[in-house]
């Protein structure tokens, strides 16, 4: 197997780890995790998201938390704090707050972009092109999604033939990286290494990111897949937060803290620290009453 050199984590917790966490969480409380999140070395925070508050309630706050980041963020110039903008609407406020980096997310699945975003895979795509148009002439980045890669929770098997159209549409569109998410976390590494060979074919790898979720367990298999292609850039939530709202049963993102320790296992570097990011974990799970979901995180903080 061959291995990048480095590897850059876009930690997802905040959003994509909170989104699903029934109990409201006070902006204070996602504030500090983010916060934590930058000092324990990550350079790319996916702090919230710009969607309708009836359809996700946790993230109705992502006015206040993009404000306060932003004023933050003069003073930690060397993080990307980015959010979610699902269309025109999401971006309009997430510019009024300053963010400087978005993204859009669309599905391989009809059924999920449907149960997710409330349209077809073609109505997201004809959605986004002004969304994207529109981030980049305000100099925002922007970074695209594609659900349901190695599955989908209403059509089951999804060929990698679907997901490469979507995420070539999203890259002509303009986006700078398209993260190919497992959102359901049915896929093994043999499926992982079969789509990113595909996908690669119509974008350059080191425009690609795995989002891989740890239902089945096969996360960290499958990064290993991904890595072995060239994939240099992975989302991962502290402490294996979240869960979507749209796919039941879904578990977290695999865990930053088993991600950082595998990483640098096979002498990866990825600019975050082990000790610190394992107690972010421990900290956010108590903070918020849950079980903490790195194997990693538990084995250090129990020591
Ligand atoms: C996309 C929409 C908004 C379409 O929702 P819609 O109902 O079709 O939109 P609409 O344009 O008809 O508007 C309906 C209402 O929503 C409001 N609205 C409309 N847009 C916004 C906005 N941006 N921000 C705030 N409010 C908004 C709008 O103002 C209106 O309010 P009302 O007049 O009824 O009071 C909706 O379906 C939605 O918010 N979906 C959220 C889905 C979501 O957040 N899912 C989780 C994130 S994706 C994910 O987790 C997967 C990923 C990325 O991690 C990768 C992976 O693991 O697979």
């Amino acid at each position: 197997m061959s291995f990048p050199a480095s590897v850059r984590l876009v930690e997802a917790g905040p959003r994509d780890g909170l989104q699903n966490e029934p109990q409201p969480i006070p902006t204070a409380t996602k504030l500090e995790l983010i916060e934590r999140l930058a000092g324990a070395g990550h350079r790319h925070i996916e702090a919230a998201s710009f969607v309708s508050p009836k359809w996700v309630p946790q993230m109705a706050d992502h006015r206040e938390v993009m404000q306060a980041l932003m004023q933050e963020g003069q003073a930690r110039p060397q993080v990307t704090y980015s959010a979610l903008t699902p269309n025109l609407k999401g971006l309009g406020a997430a510019l009024e707050c300053g963010v400087k980096e978005v993204a859009v997310f669309g599905a391989a699945s009809e059924s999920f972009s449907q149960k997710n975003i409330n349209c077809s895979i073609a109505e997201s795509l004809t959605r986004f092109a002004p969304v994207v148009e529109r981030a980049q002439a305000a100099g925002v980045r922007v970074r695209g999604y594609v659900s349901c890669v190695l599955g989908c929770p209403y059509e089951g098997e999804i060929d990698p033939e679907q997901v490469a159209s979507v995420s070539r549409a999203l890259y002509e569109m303009g986006c700078y990286e398209v993260s190919l998410g497992d959102t359901i976390g049915t896929g093994t590494p043999l499926k992982a290494s079969r789509l990113i060979e595909v996908v690669s074919r119509d974008i350059p790898i080191e425009h690609l990111a795995a989002h891989f979720h740890d239902t089945y367990g096969q996360a960290l298999a499958n990064l290993m897949a991904a890595l072995d292609q060239g994939v240099a850039v992975i989302d991962s939530s502290v402490a294996g937060l979240g869960g979507c709202p749209y796919a039941k049963g879904a578990s977290g993102n695999v865990a930053t803290e088993d991600v950082v320790y595998l990483l640098n296992g096979l002498g990866i570097d990825c600019g975050v620290d082990l000790e610190r990011i394992a107690a972010v974990g421990d900290w956010i799970s108590r903070s918020i009453s849950r079980p903490n979901r790195s194997r990693t995180g538990v084995a250090l903080s129990s020591r």
